[in-house]
């Protein structure tokens, strides 16, 4: 069964207004899909829409065969602690430290009252530093989210989604915060996880270069709708074209 399936999805904020249109696409394979296209497009929503932060206008999600789009309550708790979600702004508790961030990730599968008094398990507990030492910040446990550089951050919050032993990954725009070349170091590690892992990741992205370099496939997003959904050494400047408009910013 596929991890997620999108089936005629479509969304508006406001009423006749719409962003999103007709969206199929079928994720069952790890790794890395890109999602590129011009501010405004949709993008972001269509992530929304997938871990349910909003509730699409029509259309299906299928996780694993459950519908997303449909269910309300706890299913829908249960299902969204599945979803892992990576932020631009990294969304973490400045005044906790690295390792109780990583924790929060963990909330989702925990009784309301243990939630409250931050009871985690020692096996979390152990898992939490684990995964500190695979995104490279073992010896920062201790340290308040708040001393951190963003490339550290970001990697706070990757480790923080892992922790909910995600089936699926979105990240939005997680490098659009960071420099070059450490934007380069979180897609090496994104790329790491969804493949060693085995956990396919939809990552938003502007950098249309990082986003060829990393990914196995990448969906180009115009108007609300996918016009391209392919290898990335298929996309030509015809498809970029056509994905962002004019021709001047090719040269
Ligand atoms: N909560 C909201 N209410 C009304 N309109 C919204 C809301 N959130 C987003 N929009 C509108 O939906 C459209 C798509 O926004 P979205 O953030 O999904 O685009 P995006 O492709 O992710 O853009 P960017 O690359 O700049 O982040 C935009 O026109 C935006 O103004």
């Amino acid at each position: 069964m596929s991890d997620l399936v999108i089936r005629g999805l479509h969304h508006a904020y406001v009423a006749d207004t719409p962003i999103l249109r007709d969206i199929n696409i079928t994720i069952d394979e790890p790794g890395i899909v890109a999602i590129i296209g011009p501010s405004g497009t949709g993008k972001s929503t269509l992530l929304r829409c997938i871990n349910r932060l909003i509730k699409p206008s029509g259309g299906s999600i299928l996780f694993r065969g459950d519908d997303v789009a449909a269910v309300q309550g706890r299913p829908l708790r249960e299902l969204r602690r599945q979803v892992g979600m990576v932020f631009q702004e990294y969304n973490l508790v400045e005044r906790l430290t690295v390792l109780e961030n990583v924790l929060t990730g963990r909330l989702g599968y925990m009784s309301a009252w243990k939630a409250w008094r931050r009871q985690f398990a020692a096996e979390d507990i152990r898992r939490a530093f684990d995964l500190l030492d695979f995104v490279g910040l073992g010896d920062f446990a201790k340290q308040r989210a708040d001393a951190l550089s963003g490339g550290q951050r970001q990697r706070v919050g990757i480790a923080r989604a892992l922790m909910q032993d995600p089936v699926v990954l979105l990240a939005d725009e997680p490098t659009s915060s960071l420099d070059p070349k450490t934007s380069v170091e979180i897609m090496e590690l994104l790329t790491t996880l969804a493949n060693d892992k085995g956990i396919p990741t939809l990552v938003n992205i502007h950098d249309v270069n990082l986003a060829r370099r990393f990914a196995k496939r990448m969906i180009g997003m115009s108007g609300g709708e996918v016009v391209y959904d392919g290898a990335p050494d298929g996309i030509t400047d015809d498809h970029l074209k056509r994905i962002y408009g004019g021709e001047s910013w090719l040269s």
